[in-house]
């Protein structure tokens, strides 16, 4: 309401404020990539629905609607854009939790002719990238290292023992990413406190090194009207404007990102996919 307020980004936010770098090249750090590794997100299964009429038209298994198939159920006719869009809306993703891995990511072919197991490639990856361990990450993000698995699982007794069986009772050698999937999350939240550090460092540094974002946030740069444009409008006018047709069910919606509500008969499929 009273605008700007000088240059810097604690009052008036990053936006329009100055690029930083703090002093060192932007990338994308490598604990950002450790705490980004979510393939729990990714279903088994994932059930489409006509998005006029609400009628299942089909529940397919996720390897149907990947790599060189991805565009398939587009190109034979089962489904228009907005079909799919609208079936990603009320389709739950998986939980990021322990033992919540996508089997098709554990036995994965990949067009390049790669047989995977990501849930060890995972684990492998930082290993060899020599990012520390859980206690150890959590120490050099100022947090509280776990003392116990117990107190890691959050009192859950029968998986706090078989991760001590897995890491030879040393908690020194929980993985990142294992240790992140077993931590009880913070109230509302979808992933671990621990990953939260690193996302929310790391969202902001993402803005404050880009120029376009930082410093030519202004009407120079934008047009006035351009500047009204990118802040007026939201995923579900994006979505409403390039798909008429999901006006309707984007009605009640606020955020587009958050599950969107069942119309009509997708309300009465009983598969998990829409109903976690
Ligand atoms: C069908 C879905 C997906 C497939 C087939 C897939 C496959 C892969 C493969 C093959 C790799 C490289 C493994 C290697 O290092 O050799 C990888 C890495 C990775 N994936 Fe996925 N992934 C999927 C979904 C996701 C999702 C939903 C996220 C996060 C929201 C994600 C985050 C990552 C990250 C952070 C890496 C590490 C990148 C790096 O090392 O630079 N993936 N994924």
């Amino acid at each position: 309401m009273i605008g700007r307020i000088g240059k810097g980004d604690i009052l008036s936010g990053i936006p329009g404020s100055i690029t930083g770098h703090d002093e060192v090249p932007f990338s994308l750090t490598e604990e950002f990539v450790s705490v980004y590794r979510m393939h729990s997100l990714i279903p088994d299964n994932i059930a489409f629905f006509d998005s006029e009429t609400s009628d299942h038209k089909k529940t397919t298994p996720i390897e149907g609607v990947v790599f060189g198939k991805a565009r398939d159920l587009l190109a034979d006719g089962t489904l228009t854009w907005s079909n799919a869009f609208y079936s990603f809306g009320i389709n739950y993703p998986g939980a990021i939790t322990i033992r919540n891995h996508p089997k098709f990511l554990r036995d994965l072919s990949t067009p390049n002719g790669r047989h995977l197991d990501i849930a060890t490639v995972d684990i492998l990856r930082d290993r060899e990238r020599g990012v520390p361990r859980y206690n150890e990450f959590r120490r050099l993000f100022h947090l509280k290292p776990a003392k116990t698995f117990s107190k890691l699982c959050g009192g859950n007794e029968a998986l706090a023992a078989d991760v001590a069986s897995v890491y030879g009772n040393d908690i020194k050698k929980i993985d990142l990413l294992v240790g992140c999937l077993c931590e009880p999350l913070p109230k509302g939240f979808g992933f671990s406190d621990t990953a939260f550090r690193v996302f929310i460092l790391m969202a902001t540094r993402r803005l404050k090194s880009d120029r376009f974002i930082a410093t030519e946030w202004k009407p120079k740069m934008y047009t006035k009207s351009g500047l009204k444009w990118i802040q007026d409008s939201t995923m579900k006018d994006v979505l409403g404007r390039h798909f008429p047709e999901l006006k309707v069910v984007l009605k009640d919606v606020k955020n587009a990102f958050a599950l969107w509500p069942k119309v009509g008969k997708a309300g009465m499929y009983n598969g998990p996919e829409t109903n976690a």
